[in-house]
């Protein structure tokens, strides 16, 4: 134990840091248990009542340890998560037969872009090992996997403060290949440094342009800057920490920026404070989801142009009973004049409302084209009873 009464401190945190680690593995543990036995009982992932009278029970007592509530719930919550993707993922590969424990995965960008944070995050839950294939456009991202030099692809398709990204929506038009997962993603831009600095040092910050919309106010803050484009967060990144200055800072993401051995400076410097990516999983082979767990359909259609015939379709959903989450049109390839329609919609592919709504669709529709059908990944907290 260090002489320094600092160093003696930091040396009892990191000793039960260590000890805190193990008891999250041994917690992951028991939930792949627990998750192992839902196959045989067909018992849902998710048990809210008892995630709620838990937590309840753990803000007592974290009360009697001054451990405020608010503090212990978003702790729990963020372990209750990770039990419930963990146990997905397992109900899921052994539905799917998924025995495969590596895989090839492709995302835009070089390492540390925000693609490729969501790429080894899907890859963590579903396999012991990942090959990382960076591309620099989504249209290799889309051919890798079509020519099965990868296996599945990870594409941003909406961004909450930006908008959907209209050449992924495009690009799902004219590929076989099917939608088989989604992953949503907090997009905390940050000033990230070689070294020490503070911002009265910074001259010169350099990012892709989207950063710099999204974190416009901020910027404005700070005039004095020289503000240099790339063409990723992650070739900001290494241009900065090429240059090794106090004087230069790349707009990115911490943990990509600890790709390059670079320091965050500020964080959280979005306009939108709630500022997150959605990303869509494409494989060749579409997967079934176990009723145990919650699912997404995608769709994509073309109405034909008689008035009314988006809403009749629609009706279909709502006559069945089927949650719509989102619906956006893109233009049709060489037909101004007609739209396509993609929508999601919380139902299972194999559930019979849903089969019988898409018989009912194929009768009313120029064109219907199912993308897939895959675990939502959003896990919706509940509050402490
Ligand atoms: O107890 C269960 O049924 C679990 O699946 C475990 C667990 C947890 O991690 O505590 C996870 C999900 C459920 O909604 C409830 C609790």
């Amino acid at each position: 134990m260090s002489d320094n009464p600092l160093l003696a401190l930091r040396e009892r945190i990191s000793a039960l840091d260590l000890k805190l680690l193990s008891l999250l593995a041994e917690r992951r543990e028991l939930a792949l248990e627990v998750a192992r036995n839902k196959l045989t009982t067909h018992r849902p992932i998710r048990d809210k009542s008892r995630e709620s009278d838990m937590l309840g029970q753990l803000v007592e007592e974290g009360k009697k340890r001054n451990l405020d509530g608010f503090y212990v719930t978003r702790l729990f919550q963020l372990i209750i998560e990770d039990s419930v993707l963990t146990q997905q993922a397992l109900l899921q590969s052994n539905l799917n037969q998924t025995i495969e424990r590596s895989a090839r995965i492709a995302f835009l960008g070089p390492k540390g872009s925000y693609s490729h944070l969501a790429a080894r995050q899907y890859g963590a839950r579903y396999f012991d090992q990942v090959v990382e294939c960076g591309c620099l456009k989504f249209t290799d991202i889309v051919q890798m996997v079509e020519t099965g030099q990868a296996d599945y692809g990870v594409l941003p398709i909406e961004n909450s403060s930006s908008g959907s990204i209209n050449d992924v929506y495009d690009l799902l038009q004219h590929t076989n290949l099917s939608l088989v997962g989604e992953l949503t993603n907090p997009i905390d831009h940050c000033m990230l440094v070689a070294g020490e600095s503070t911002l009265e040092q910074i001259e010169v910050v350099y990012s892709h342009p989207q950063p710099f919309q999204q974190c416009s106010q901020f910027i404005a803050r700070h005039p004095q800057w020289k503000i240099e484009y790339c063409e990723s967060t992650a070739a900001a990144m290494e241009k900065v920490a090429a240059l090794n200055s106090p004087k230069a800072a790349a707009l990115g993401s911490g943990p990509g920026g600890a790709l390059y051995g670079l320091q965050v400076l500020e964080q959280n410097l979005a306009n939108q404070q709630q500022n997150f990516t959605r990303f869509i999983i494409l494989a060749r082979k579409a997967i079934e989801v176990s009723e145990q767990v919650p699912a997404k359909t995608t769709l994509i259609m073309a109405t034909g142009q008689q008035s009314g015939a988006l809403v009749e379709a629609l009706l279909v959903l709502r006559d069945h009973g089927i949650v719509m989450t989102r619906l956006e049109s893109r233009p049709i390839n060489g037909n101004p004049r007609e739209e396509m329609f993609y929508i999601d919609v919380q139902a299972n592919l194999r559930d019979g409302a849903m089969q019988k709504a898409l018989t009912e669709l194929l009768a009313i529709t120029r064109s219907l084209k199912v993308l897939g059908c895959y675990p939502s990944e959003n896990v919706v907290p509940v509050d402490p009873s």
